[in-house]
C-alpha cells in the first residue's frame, strides 16, 4: 500500500467523517465495574459505548517469559491499548497459528521497510519473546497481525458525559448534586468547565480504560488503509455502537481542517517504552532506512515524555540520514525539532529551526504557517517600542502569585467594534471563520495574521501597549512575542459556545474583550475557581502554560475576543523558572492529552 493513501484527496475540514468502518469484530475488550452509581447521572444514557456485551478473553497459558503477566499488568493499569496488542500477539503465537513467513518478508523488500514506521509494539514486545522466536520469525508475526487487526482505546463513558453531556443537560444542578454526593466532586462546586474537569480528574484516577481490541480489516471492503501514527496527528478514531443493528461502528474524524494531500495521521498514545529506550538509545546507528525510521519513532516518545534532550539528538541523526534522499520525511523532522524547542520554551531557537526549513515549505504545511506568522509577526526585526515614553496602563492582580491582570480599556470601544466588523467582513470575503484553533471544539475564528486589517492594528497595539504592560506586570524587561492570535467569536447555542480547560501553548496569554452584549461567558481559572468578564476593550493576561484555564459557556448571544498567545524568549524564561517557584502551582491531575503536541494549545 502506498502511503499516498493516507492523504487527504480533498480539502476536509474539522470534524468531518473521514472514513467509517462497520461492523468489527471485537475480540477482546477489557472494561472494569466503573458504571455503578453512574447510570443516576441524567444524560449518562447518551454517552456512547455503553450497554455493550463484553468478552473478556485473556490467554492462560505461559506467555513465554515471567516478565510479561507484569508488564502487561503495568499496561493495563496505565489504560494502554499496547496490552491488548501484545496479548492478542500472544494469543496468536500460541494458538499455533501458521505464519505467512514469505509474504510479509517480500513485502518488506519492496516497499523498504516502510511499515517498520510504526512498530513501537514490535519494539516494545521483542524482549519478551526473544526466548521463544526468532527475530524474523517475530517480525512475520508482527506483520501478520497488523495487518488483520485495529487496535482502539475507548474513552469511558463519564468522559464523554464530562465534556459533552454535562454542557447539554438541562439537570446540571441535578447532575452536580449526584456528584457531590458520591464525593466525584467536591461540595462547592457548580461551574460547569470546573465540573466537567472534576469529573475527568476523577475518572482519570479511576483503573483501566475501556480497551478494545478489533480483529479483522475494517476496510476489507473497499481499499485498505493502515493507520498511521504520528507526534502531530491529524485525524482521531471514534468507536460507537449503532444501536440498530447492535455492531460497533468506527469513525475516523479530522482534528482540524486538513489541506488536499495533507497525510492523515491518527494519535495514540505509547506507554512503558522507557527502559527499552535507553537500552537501544545508545546502540542505534543510523544506517539503514530500518534504523531511522525506529529512531524517528524513538525519538517522537523521547518528546512525549519530555525527555527533549534525547528527542532533539535523535531527530538530528535522523534529519542527516533522511536529508539527502527524502524531502517530506526531512521537513517532518526539522518541524519536529522546532516543536521541541518550542515545548523547552525556546521560542527563537524554534523559529530559527522553521527558518531553515523553508525549502520544505512546499512540502509541509505546518512549517508554511510558521513562515507565515514569521513574516506577520516580525520575529527577527529589532523594531521594539522602547524609545517613545510610555504610560502603562492601571492594572489589577487576581490573586496573589502574580500570574494573572485585568487591565480596563485597553482598547476604545470604537475600536472593538472596528475590529469585530473587520474579522466579520474577512470571514464573508475569505470563505468563513476558521475551526482548527482547539483539538476538541469547533472553534470560530480568524488568525490575525491572515487579514491585514486585523494584522496591523494589533502588531502596533502590541508593541505600544501590550508589551509595556506585560513587561511591567510579570516584572521583566524581556519583550514578548507573539506565537499565535485569533479573533474569536463564542455563539451561545452553538458547537462553540464554550472552550474546554485547557493550558495554552504560550509563556503568556492575552484574552481581550471585544463586547458585553452576551451572557455568560468570560475566562474561568481553576485554581482561583474564578471567572473574570471584563467589559469591552479590557485585557486579561495571564500564564498561559501555568493556569488551566476555559471558556465559560456563552447563554446568550455572541462574544468576541482576540486571544493571543506569547512566548517571552528563553534567556528571560531561564530567569524567570528560577524565581517562578513562589507562583501559584497547579493542583489539576490533568494531564496533557494524548497528541503529542499542537499549536496554541496543550
Ligand atoms: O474565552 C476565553 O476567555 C478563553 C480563551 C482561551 O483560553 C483560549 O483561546 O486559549
Ligand atoms: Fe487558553
Amino acid at each position: 500500500m502506498e502511503d499516498n493513501n493516507y492523504k487527504a484527496s480533498k480539502c476536509i475540514p474539522k470534524g468531518t467523517v473521514i472514513q467509517e468502518w462497520k461492523p468489527y469484530k471485537i475480540i477482546s475488550i477489557i472494561e472494569d465495574k466503573r458504571e455503578e452509581g453512574f447510570a443516576e447521572l441524567p444524560g449518562y444514557a447518551q454517552c456512547p459505548v455503553l450497554n455493550h456485551s463484553i468478552e473478556i478473553r485473556r490467554t492462560s497459558q505461559n506467555l513465554g517469559s515471567p516478565e510479561l503477566p507484569r508488564f502487561v499488568n503495568r499496561l493495563f493499569r496505565d489504560g494502554s491499548f499496547e496490552a491488548l496488542c501484545v496479548l492478542a500477539l500472544f494469543d496468536e503465537l500460541l494458538c499455533g497459528k501458521r505464519i505467512p513467513m514469505s509474504g510479509a518478508l517480500e513485502r518488506e523488500s519492496h516497499d523498504g521497510n516502510r511499515h517498520m514506521e510504526d512498530s513501537s509494539l514490535l519494539i516494545e514486545s521483542w524482549p519478551f519473546v526473544q526466548n521463544e522466536v526468532s527475530w524474523m520469525q517475530f517480525l512475520s508475526l508482527y506483520h501478520y497481525i497488523e495487518s488483520s487487526m485495529h487496535m482502539l482505546t475507548i474513552d469511558h463513558p463519564l468522559t464523554h458525559y464530562a465534556k459533552h453531556v454535562l454542557f447539554q443537560t438541562e439537570h446540571f444542578d441535578e447532575a452536580v448534586k449526584i456528584c457531590q454526593r458520591k464525593k466525584w466532586i467536591p461540595k462547592e462546586s457548580e461551574n460547569r468547565l470546573q465540573v466537567s474537569q472534576f469529573l475527568l480528574d476523577y475518572v482519570a484516577s479511576l483503573p483501566p480504560r475501556i480497551v478494545g481490541v478489533l480483529i479483522g480489516n475494517p476496510a476489507s471492503n473497499s481499499t485498505s488503509v493502515t493507520l498511521k501514527q504520528c507526534s502531530i496527528p491529524s485525524a482521531y478514531l471514534e468507536l460507537t455502537v449503532d444501536k440498530l443493528s447492535d455492531q460497533m461502528k468506527c469513525k475516523m474524524i479530522s482534528m482540524y481542517d486538513l489541506q488536499r494531500e495533507e497525510p492523515i495521521t491518527v494519535s495514540t498514545r505509547v506507554n512503558g517504552l522507557d527502559p527499552l529506550q535507553d537500552q537501544l538509545d545508545g546502540k542505534l546507528q543510523i544506517n539503514s532506512m530500518e534504523k531511522a525510521l525506529m529512531a524517528q519513532r524513538l525519538a517522537h516518545n523521547h518528546f512525549q515524555n519530555e525527555k527533549y534532550r534525547e528527542a532533539m539528538s535523535m531527530y538530528k541523526e535522523c534529519y542527516e540520514f533522511f536529508s539527502p534522499k527524502d524531502e517530506t520525511r526531512a521537513a517532518d523532522l526539522l518541524h519536529s525539532m522546532a516543536a521541541v524547542r518550542l515545548s523547552q520554551l525556546k521560542f527563537l531557537q524554534a523559529q530559527r529551526e522553521w527558518k531553515k526549513g523553508s525549502k520544505y515549505q512546499h512540502v509541509n504545511a505546518g512549517i508554511a504557517l510558521q513562515l507565515a506568522k514569521q513574516t506577520a509577526y516580525g520575529y527577527f526585526e529589532n523594531s521594539r517600542a522602547g524609545s517613545k515614553q510610555i504610560k502603562v496602563l492601571q492594572h489589577e492582580a487576581i490573586g496573589s502569585s502574580r500570574t494573572l491582570f485585568i487591565t480596563p480599556r485597553t482598547v476604545s470601544p470604537n475600536m472593538c467594534r472596528k475590529l469585530i466588523a473587520w474579522a466579520k467582513d474577512h470571514a464573508s470575503e475569505q470563505g468563513g471563520w476558521t475551526t482548527s484553533r482547539h483539538y476538541a471544539v469547533p472553534t470560530n475564528d480568524i488568525p490575525l495574521h491572515v487579514s491585514k486589517n486585523l494584522l496591523n492594528w494589533f502588531v502596533g497595539w502590541f508593541q505600544e501597549t501590550a508589551i509595556p504592560l506585560l513587561q511591567s506586570q510579570f516584572r521583566t524587561k524581556q519583550t514578548f512575542f507573539v506565537h499565535d492570535a485569533f479573533l474569536v467569536r463564542y455563539s451561545a447555542g452553538s458547537s462553540s459556545e464554550y472552550l474546554p480547560l485547557h493550558y495554552d501553548e504560550s509563556t503568556h496569554s492575552l484574552v481581550l474583550a471585544l463586547n458585553s452584549e452576551f451572557d455568560g461567558g468570560g475566562t474561568y481559572f481553576y485554581n482561583l475557581d474564578h471567572t473574570v468578564v471584563p467589559g469591552s476593550g479590557s485585557l486579561v493576561s495571564f500564564r498561559g502554560n501555568k493556569l488551566l484555564h476555559g471558556g465559560n459557556v456563552v447563554t446568550k448571544g455572541e462574544r468576541f475576543i482576540i486571544a493571543a498567545f506569547l512566548y517571552v524568549d528563553d534567556e528571560t524564561t531561564c530567569e524567570q523558572k528560577r524565581s517562578s517557584s513562589t507562583s501559584v502551582q497547579n493542583t489539576s491531575k490533568r494531564s496533557k492529552p494524548e497528541e503529542g503536541f499542537s499549536f496554541g494549545f496543550f
